[in-house]
């Protein structure tokens, strides 16, 4: 024990971290590895860097002009910028890396960064990977923190998981395949549904905490959700969608299964809906434990609403965005429990709310009944399909441009209500968290 403590030190003493990118992921390392002891180099855009000067004073966190300086000072550097550009910046600042060194990324799919380190670093340099699976906002403590070993020797991984440990997260070792495979079930489709909630209710000038049928319960899961991706940045959505080829073909059964329920629904074909809906239930839920208790409640979710829950309590509803992701799961043969030890906050949050919906004695029957008699909700089903089905077009075409003019127009529609949102969805994270954990 004593040993091992005097080796930390001793990294702690002779090697420097480096974060290329201070974003919210880059910030977020840097100032928890400065905080545990380790020296830190860091820099964003070189137009940042008197803003950042300004910005860390006062921190242990060594602020430098770009990358090239973060490369030749530091031992273990990760790259925290998006996925997009990637390629693009290890080709300009990977020549520069310190003779072996060990290099990372943030990226949220491995397979274009790790391309880009084998193109771009010397041979020299090892490759260790990291991906936290949750977002700036959400403390670290307790969540899956992804650590792939792709040319690292034993003593070298030894060293990066030292240095991660001071986030308390739970590692789990993967291939960058094992990762881009388990994410783009997990997090593509859960995203997809999110975000094509957004768009439909913007589409049909809406905000749903204003309408009562949508307030309480599960919906503020909904709306809390949707309005958190919506106020981060595009291009995490995007990159992680766009650059991971197994997320697209869930995506596009995300879209496929929304638009098939939807024509069962406006056909009224009751018992075909029952029977698709019942063989996805089974396939997902039926071989749960017989003492797994619900995830999720709606007397849980009630309280963190963005307006005031009707007297009368939460409406029947036809949950066409639940019931398209458990049906997209059934499709693709996807069992989402296994993949738990990987999962982010916002996918146990969506896991919890289908299980609730699907499990609770009478609520799924009562959903597929308002579906196929309740002509009300149709016209915000016909929205959330052609939402769904857009988003999957965009996904699948690689178009990073047309994906930001959407998510862009769409967060400024909700803007202005971002800092409640934001405020009543982290308490509703942690509070779910600490129940589901
Ligand atoms: N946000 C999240 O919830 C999570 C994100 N990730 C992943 O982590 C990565 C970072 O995400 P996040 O921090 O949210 O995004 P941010 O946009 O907040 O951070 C990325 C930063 O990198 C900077 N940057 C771009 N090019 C360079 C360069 N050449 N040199 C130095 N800095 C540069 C950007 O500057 P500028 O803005 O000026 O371009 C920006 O400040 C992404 O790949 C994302 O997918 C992973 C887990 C969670
Ligand atoms: O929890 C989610 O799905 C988020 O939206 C936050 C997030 C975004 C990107 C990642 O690579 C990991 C986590």
């Amino acid at each position: 024990m004593e040993k091992d403590q005097a080796i930390i030190n001793e990294w702690k003493r002779s090697k420097a971290i480096g974060i290329i990118g201070l974003g919210d992921m880059g910030r977020l390392y840097a100032l928890r590895f400065a905080k545990a002891g380790w020296q830190v180099n860091a820099c964003d855009m070189e137009s940042q860097y008197s803003k950042n000067m300004e910005e860390y004073q006062g921190t242990a966190v060594n602020i430098l002009k770009n990358g090239h300086y973060v490369s030749r000072a530091s031992d273990y550097i990760i790259y925290s910028v998006d996925a997009e550009s990637i390629s693009k910046i290890v080709s300009i600042y990977g020549p520069s890396t310190k003779m072996g060194a060990i290099v990372g990324g943030q990226t949220s799919c491995k397979a274009p960064e790790i391309a880009a380190f084998e193109a771009f670093l010397p041979k020299d340099v090892e490759i260790i990977t990291c991906h936290s699976l949750h977002g700036p906002k959400v403390n670290p403590v307790g969540q899956p923190l992804v650590l792939i070993n792709h040319r690292g020797t034993k003593e070298s991984f030894r060293f990066v998981e030292t240095l991660f440990t001071c986030l308390e997260s739970k590692h789990v070792y993967l291939t960058a395949e094992q990762h881009d495979r388990i994410t783009a079930d997990t997090q593509a489709v859960t995203h997809a549904a999110f975000l094509s909630m957004g768009v439909a209710w913007k589409a049909n000038n809406q905000f749903p905490w204003e309408i009562p049928r949508w307030i309480g319960g599960i919906e503020n899961a909904k709306i809390n959700i949707s309005l958190r991706i919506f106020s981060n940045k595009w291009h995490v959505y995007a990159g992680l969608a766009i650059t991971n080829p197994a997320a697209h073909k869930q995506i596009l059964q995300y879209a496929s299964s929304s638009t098939e329920l939807f024509k069962l629904m406006i056909s009224e074909k009751e018992e075909e809906l029952r029977t698709r809906l019942y063989a996805a239930k089974k396939f997902i839920f039926g071989n749960l434990d017989p003492s797994h208790s619900l995830l999720l409640s709606d007397d849980l979710l009630d309280k963190f609403s963005l307006g005031n829950v009707p007297p009368e309590g939460h409406t029947p509803n036809s949950h066409l965005s639940l019931l398209a992701v458990v049906d997209s799961w059934y499709q693709l043969g996807i069992v989402p429990y296994d993949h738990m030890i990987c999962s982010t906050p916002l996918f146990r949050i969506w896991l919890g709310v289908t299980e609730y919906l699907f499990c609770t004695p009478g609520l799924l029957e009562e959903c597929i009944k308002t579906a196929v008699t309740d002509r009300s909700f149709r016209p915000d089903d016909l929205e959330f399909t052609l939402a769904a089905r857009m988003w999957s077009k965009i996904v699948s075409f690689g178009d990073f441009d047309l994906y930001r003019k959407e998510f862009e127009t769409t967060q400024i529609y909700f803007s202005e209500k971002f800092p409640e949102a934001t405020r009543i969805g982290n308490e509703m994270i942690k509070t779910i968290l600490e129940k589901t954990n």
